[in-house]
């Protein structure tokens, strides 16, 4: 018998929007606002677990019909959540368009049922572990385990961007514009300056390959002592790849998925040596075997907001481990709730560990009290019970207000590009 304490009451799903910058990216550019999702697990001994994750409208639905299943349910008992999310998550029962391809919208790998229970699974499991932790006063990392370094070292993830959005009501940022390898370069030289960083990562799939390759070679001049990562989401043919990664072969750490499948990955690295990463050919347990027996991908960004949460990601750090591949960490834009999740998910992980991705240096808001800082690029791995992070209910409240008086319902790039350029639509692939 679980003590009644430890048994949820409620939980909650709060959306809001995020502000967020003109990033530019394969399918267009981020929206002055993105959907997230808050989830809050009360237990019956009155504490508070959090979690955090996409607040796309499909999303939302699956979370909140999940969520009103949840009390009565024990917060130690994360592992049956996965029954859970297959007998109540099911093809009858969730948004079509969860399940249908939509190129436009798979930054993250195919659309389907598994993945729909990953997500879910994953939002209401660090939120459940971080009631457990505060239940028992342990961070989570000692309920994952046991944590394998104080510090997590992030990368400086850079972007090709606009210096502000192309509609009036949106709010700016201070940041320049960067369109070309000196403006890259200074943006790079911020983000050092600001954050400490020891890791650079271009996102590609912008400019054609030769200004790409031209704007990653001016950063490893700039920084000599950095690694450098260029990834232009699937971008490229196999030719086109095999050029780019021959041509920086000598600079970049590693290459990013530029190309779109296995089987393209597979002949890239088979022609040009270079190692390849990917969060996009490899982000299910079933799509492992093939990647690692055709050696296509050497590195494997996890992300635990689609893999099935922190558990998920340390099972999936042993495989890597076993397969001598070694590990980094995928973002999309986010909050404090989820870079907390992120550092105790990948203070806890086997093997190769390599600086994790984080947008965060790109949002201007948060949820939490105390936002994070970076030091020397790092994120220390907090010690306070459960996650370590205070929800702040004001910036929650204001930002699920800024939710309700919006029409924005999900993070579409295309579209957000279109009101610049109308005749924009979704690149076919291999663009180049
Ligand atoms: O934020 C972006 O524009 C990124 O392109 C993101 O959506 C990707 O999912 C991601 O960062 C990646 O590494 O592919
Ligand atoms: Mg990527």
């Amino acid at each position: 018998m679980y003590e009644r304490s430890m048994l949820i009451s409620e939980a909650r799903v709060t959306p809001i929007l995020v502000s967020d910058a003109p990033l530019l990216n394969l399918q267009g550019v981020h929206q002055p606002y993105t959907p997230r999702c808050v989830i809050e697990v009360v237990t019956e001994g009155g504490v508070v677990g959090l979690g955090e994750t996409y607040g796309d409208r499909e999303y939302l639905t699956a979370l909140q019909t999940f969520a009103a299943h949840l009390p009565g349910h024990p917060v130690t008992a994360s592992t049956r959540l996965w029954d859970l999310a297959a007998e109540i998550l099911r093809p009858e029962t969730v948004d079509a368009d969860l399940l249908g391809e939509r190129p436009d919208r798979e930054m993250f790998g195919r659309r389907n049922l598994d993945k729909l229970h990953g997500i879910v699974v994953s939002a209401f499991e660090v939120a459940l572990l971080d009631a457990l932790g505060r239940t028992v006063d342990l961070p989570v990392h000692a309920l994952l385990g046991g944590k394998l370094r104080d510090r997590v070292d992030y990368a400086a993830y850079l972007f090709y961007r606009w210096s502000e959005h192309p509609t009036s009501h949106a709010s700016s940022d201070d940041w320049d514009a960067a369109l070309d390898p000196g403006g890259v370069v200074r943006q790079a030289e911020r983000m050092v300056r600001e954050h400490g960083f020891r890791s650079l990562k271009l996102k590609g799939g912008v400019f054609p390959p030769e200004e790409e390759i031209a704007a990653v070679t001016a950063l490893h001049q700039a920084f000599p002592d950095l690694p450098v990562r260029l990834d232009p989401n699937g971008a490229w043919s196999v030719d086109t790849g095999t050029k780019v990664a021959e041509n920086l072969r000598d600079v970049v750490e590693y290459l990013e998925d530029p190309c779109t499948g296995t089987r393209a990955m597979a002949e890239v690295h088979r022609r040009a040596r270079v190692r390849l990463a990917t969060n996009m050919c490899v982000t299910t347990p079933g799509e492992i075997p093939e990647a690692f027996a055709t050696d296509a991908v050497q590195v494997l960004l996890c992300d635990h907001h689609f893999w099935g949460g922190l558990q998920a990601t340390q099972h999936l750090s042993a495989i890597c481990k076993t397969y001598g591949v070694g590990l980094s960490m995928h973002s999309n834009t986010h909050l404090g709730i989820s870079l907390a999740a992120m550092t105790h998910a990948a203070a806890c992980a086997q093997g190769d560990l390599h600086a994790c991705d984080t947008h965060r240096p790109w949002q201007t808001e948060d949820v939490i009290t105390r936002p994070h800082r970076f030091d020397g690029g790092a994120i220390t791995v907090p010690d306070e019970p459960g996650l370590g992070v205070e929800l702040d209910r004001e910036a929650l409240a204001r930002l699920h207000e800024r939710w309700s008086g919006s029409d924005v319902r999900t993070r579409d790039d295309v579209a957000a590009m279109q009101v610049a350029d109308p005749h924009w639509s979704m690149p076919s692939m291999p663009r180049w």
